[in-house]
């Protein structure tokens, strides 16, 4: 079950022609797929584009119904293997998965398939998860696009910008024989917006016929000698029928005046905050009226050198807006202006910074900085920033952390208490929620070296005494983990622990069922257990604890692996459902049931003040957002008390590890009853009594010690 449900939403991509369609730039992006005869679908969930994959996965039922194949791939080297289907027969198909560390896994089939060239247009659709907000290295997916001659599509964020560049990313591919990336920020995939929609096309081939009349062509395969005249071709007839037909079919924009000697050339997808800049400084308005000529690169590699020209030719200076570094495309402009003897000085990275996301409020600096330089008596007024209300120091960081009742917290306390036995561990961490492991309270995991690579990490190690741990998520793991770590980890007769987290879903990616999840859904294969794949690969030590929570028995299965007298790698399966998701499933189903006057029981925890030392001994093994502190109500003392907030769920975890740990008595659970029976009530009046009671008499018992 994933994280959002686009069910409502994917009905309106059955809107046809001069139908006016409204919403999400994911949502157009998939009616552009529809309307373009797509014939096949696959992909790999990651932020930005999870949200994309779920609405494939919520419009499979009108996909097949066109006759659309539709897939979530096991990893994003499956999704663009895939495009094989393309290479020899004219069917369009699409991919998608979070780019720059998905394209890291695809490159290896990238390259095959841009090598070969496609026949059929093919389109990599790549959520670009760069600047705020971003959860991975900092890198271009543009060094892919030059590296293996893949053309990239930044489009304008505009609804009817996407829909034409899915559109036209097809036929530049069918035209140039060459795959089509198309980049997506997050920003683009979820801005709202409209435009006019056409028919749905259903594929004028389909995949099933294709392979009922199989057809090849050896010279598409990557081996000699092949592979060199691929190289020839790419030169000499893809890349100028790419150029071509970009040109032709003015992908890329104009704005603003058209007489200037100073001009800026943007990326397609940073236009927004550019013209939000120029705005701010009086040279342009809301609707992208600029006050200077301003050049859209809607598809950034390759660049048209007629049109980069045309722009720079008779212009002192030009300004280019290129997020990220190496600035490859301010490289290449200084290459085209030198060639085509101009005078045009090329501005970028001397006023824009070299790091971070380019933002309005960067890009408006770097634009003053451009003007000062250039075109002076343009320049805005330059009036010293306001210092900021609160200094940066005062604002507490709130980095992302496991959610109130994760399971995932326990498995780190109960590696927490084995430290206390055996001392610090080398830990090789993992991609996905348990890398927040690496945060107070826990400080567990060393390194992180790429999704489901935790036991990979960790191969170097080979311990003698003390064993090295490693962590692997569900989602890590069927995305390449059993045969990257694991059976590697067999082969290489390792001695380590990896540790994978079996929560049912992808959660990291928001929610997504893999083989091992439980839900069953009439599409996939799931409930296929993990402990089931590492022994088919030769695991023999292999355990299932199938509730995390249990943090003691947590604790002793990490121990009895960690010390066990067998060789070989060991693997400790800990299942327990993500909360989160547990939560999204279970909530409606408790509201139905309270609101039908069914007799509902939930559990909650707390800790009794009176009994809190206050030494938080408790908070420093567990870290859950619900348990927190507050003042303490006895006026002697003045240590706060732990405390645990309304958000908890129930999880018990704050109490298991206080008793595992042998910390305090002083948790306690509560039933809170909805829609309560006679024998609840009955209870619920004598328990009245008897505390009343209770308090009475302490009342009359401190009244008479009083003074
Ligand atoms: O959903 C995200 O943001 C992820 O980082 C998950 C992810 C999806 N595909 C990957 C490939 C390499 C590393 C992480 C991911």
């Amino acid at each position: 079950m994933a994280e959002r449900s686009f069910k409502a939403e994917v009905e309106r991509l059955k809107i046809g022609d001069g139908e006016v369609f409204e919403g999400e730039g994911i949502l157009a992006v998939t009616k552009a797929l529809l309307q373009s005869g797509v014939a096949y679908v696959g992909g790999y969930q990651g932020s930005p584009i999870s949200h994309l994959m779920d609405v494939f996965a919520d419009a499979s039922e009108l996909m097949a119904g066109l006759g659309v194949h539709f897939e979530s791939s096991a990893s994003e080297a499956t999704a663009a293997a895939m495009l094989a289907a393309s290479v020899n027969y004219p069917l369009r198909g699409a991919v998608a998965w979070k780019s720059v560390v998905g394209t890291n896994v695809a490159s290896d089939a990238l390259s095959n398939v841009a090598s070969g060239g496609v026949t059929g247009g093919a389109l990599i659709i790549v959520g670009e998860d760069y600047g705020e907000g971003s959860s991975i290295m900092q890198e271009r997916t543009h060094a892919f696009a030059m590296k293996s001659q893949m053309w990239l599509i930044d489009p304008r964020p505009s609804l009817p910008v996407l829909v034409d560049m899915v559109e036209q990313g097809f036929a530049l591919s069918e035209a140039s024989n060459t795959p089509v990336m198309l980049e997506l920020r997050v920003r683009a995939c979820h801005m709202t917006g409209s435009f006019v929609a056409r028919d749905n096309r259903r594929p004028p081939l389909t995949v099933a016929q294709a392979a009922q009349s199989p057809n090849r062509d050896t010279s598409r395969i990557v081996l000699p000698p092949a592979n060199f005249l691929h190289e020839v071709e790419k030169i000499e007839k893809r890349w100028p029928a790419g150029i071509k037909y970009v040109q032709d079919h003015r992908l890329n924009e104009h704005f603003g005046t058209e007489q200037d000697d100073i001009g800026i050339i943007v990326q397609g997808g940073l236009f927004n905050s550019l013209n939000r800049a120029l705005e701010l400084i009086g040279l342009s308005d809301a609707y992208g009226n600029a006050k200077l000529p301003v050049y859209v690169l809607n598809v950034t590699y390759p660049l048209i050198p007629d049109e980069v020209q045309a722009f720079c030719a008779g212009k002192r200076a030009v300004l280019i807006v290129e997020e990220g570094q190496p600035e490859f495309i301010e490289h290449e402009l200084n290459t085209l202006v030198r060639r085509a003897n101009l005078d045009t000085r090329i501005a970028g990275k001397d006023m824009l910074p070299r790091s971070g996301e380019y933002t309005a409020d960067v890009i408006r600096q770097g634009v003053a900085k451009f003007l000062r330089a250039h075109a002076p008596e343009r320049a805005p007024v330059e009036v010293a920033a306001e210092a900021p209300a609160l200094p940066p120091t005062a604002v507490p960081q709130r980095p992302a952390g496991f959610c109130t009742g994760c399971p995932e917290r326990p498995i780190f306390s109960a590696m927490k208490l084995v430290q206390k036995d055996i001392g610090e561990l080398h830990v090789s961490a993992d991609i996905g929620c348990h890398l927040f492991s690496i945060l107070p309270p826990f400080h567990i995991g060393n390194t992180t070296m790429g999704y489901g690579l935790g036991t990979a990490g960790a191969s170097a190690f080979k311990p003698e005494g003390k064993r090295a741990v490693a962590i692997m998520g569900d989602g890590g793991f069927w995305h390449n983990g059993l045969t990257s770590g694991i059976g590697n980890a067999v082969f290489n007769q390792d001695d380590n622990l990896t540790i994978i987290v079996d929560n049912g879903y992808s959660a990291a990616t928001g929610g997504q069922d893999i083989l091992s999840s439980k839900a069953k859904t009439p599409q996939r294969s799931t409930n296929n257990p993990i402990e089931k794949a590492v022994r088919g690969v030769g695991i023999t030590w292999a355990k299932t604890r199938t509730r995390t929570y249990d943090v003691a028995g947590m604790r002793d299965a990490i121990r009895d692996a960690l010390t066990s007298p067998e060789k070989g790698p060991k693997v400790l399966v800990a299942q327990s459902e993500c909360q989160l998701n547990r939560q999204r499933r279970i909530k409606p189903q408790i509201a139905k049931a309270i609101k039908s006057g069914q007799r509902v029981v939930r559990e909650r925890f707390g800790v009794d003040p009176d009994t809190c030392t206050g030494d938080h001994s408790c908070i420093r093994l567990s870290g859950c957002p619900s348990l927190t502190i507050r003042a303490n109500p006895d006026p002697l003392r003045q240590d706060p008390v732990a405390h645990v907030e309304n958000s908890c769920v129930g999880c018990g975890v704050c109490g298991e590890v206080s008793h595992a740990a042998v910390l305090c008595p002083s948790f306690y659970k509560a039933e809170v009853i909805s829609n309560p029976n006679r024998a609840d009530r009955i209870r619920q009046r004598l328990r009245g009594w008897v505390i009343g009671a209770l308090q009475r008499r302490s009342a009359r018992q401190i009244a008479a010690r009083a003074f």
